[in-house]
């Protein structure tokens, strides 16, 4: 069993209907790296990332995060007889549909976390027309919303909807980032506007980042490091290092080297699409060896 910062070890995950998502899924993230998940639909991406979160239990195996098992098998997430007394991490989430509550503004959004989660929220009272009003405008500036912290959710488009969202995710400084597609409901140019947001922040602040996407541009443009998964049940087939200098920019992903990344990771999914994990091990070392000649 590994010993990194977040570590899924021979993880089988049944949901109820019966459903087997993951099985001998092993992954390992080490603290303040930035993983990509990147496979066919209905693999169990979104599945791993709520492991992590505690949202689920492994049915089989173990998922460590910061130290502490969230949901060993047969205990309750985040507790039980198996769980170490390392603090529990602060985690900030971005889903695809920047849901957003209605009735507040843009900056009463941002700030829900620092009402919730401590130890943000002991101090909420005092706090939240000063320091945490300046923590929240300062982030909307930082994604290009300076101005727009008074107005409510139907008042911005999707992808400024999105840009505070990342704002919600980020403002309690989460140790641990899980992003399910946060970019994949926006039209092509404002994602690449906000990978480079993101970059940034990512740059800035490194939390840990575990990312689902479907786009390997946008996954080859973010990621450290990137997770191919196979079908259902998934499992991770490979890991590619992705070796591309930071900061890095639209310019950068049209280079050759780029582009044959990409086409190389969507040629290994279509291999998982077609023939689940079948994939002999002679051959999946070497498309991993080629693969690993790409990003040197
Ligand atoms: N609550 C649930 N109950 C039963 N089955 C589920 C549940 N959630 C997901 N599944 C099934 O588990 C499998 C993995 O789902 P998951 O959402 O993790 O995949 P994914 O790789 O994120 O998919 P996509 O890329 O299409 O978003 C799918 O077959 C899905 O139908």
């Amino acid at each position: 069993m590994g010993n990194a910062y977040i570590q899924l070890s021979d993880v089988m995950l049944r949901y109820g209907g019966g459903t087997i998502a993951l099985d001998h899924t092993t992954l390992g993230i080490d603290e303040g790296d930035f993983v990509a998940l990147v496979g066919p639909s209905g693999c169990g991406k979104s599945t791993i990332l709520k492991l992590v979160a505690g949202l689920l239990r492994p049915s089989a195996g173990a998922v460590i995060a910061g130290g502490r098992e969230v949901g060993a098998a047969g205990t309750l997430p985040g507790g039980g007889a198996h769980a170490s007394q390392a603090p529990r991490l602060r985690i900030g989430l971005a889903f695809q549909n920047p849901t957003m509550l209605p009735w507040l503004t843009i900056r009463d959004n941002v700030m829900i976390p620092l009402k919730i989660v401590e130890p943000f929220r002991q101090h909420f009272g005092k706090k939240k027309h000063g320091d945490y009003k300046d923590r929240v405008e300062a982030l909307l500036a930082q994604v290009g919303l300076k101005g727009f912290g008074d107005k409510r959710p139907w008042q911005l488009s999707g992808g400024m909807l999105q840009r505070a969202s990342l704002c919600r995710a980020l403002v309690h400084d989460p140790e641990l980032l899980l992003l399910d597609e946060p970019f994949g409901a926006l039209d092509q140019f404002t994602r690449e506007e906000l990978w480079d947001i993101m970059q940034t922040l990512w740059m800035d602040r490194r939390p840990t980042v575990l990312l689902v996407t479907h786009d390997l541009r946008e996954s080859a443009y973010l990621a450290n490091r990137i997770c191919v998964m196979s079908s259902r049940p998934g499992r991770i087939l490979e890991t590619r290092e992705v070796g591309f200098a930071r900061p890095r920019t639209l310019e950068s992903s049209y280079a050759p080297e780029f582009a044959t990344l990409v086409q190389q990771l969507r040629m290994r999914i279509a291999d998982a699409r077609r023939d689940g994990d079948a994939t002999p091990p002679a051959a999946a070392t070497a498309t991993a060896a080629s693969l690993e000649e790409v990003a040197a």
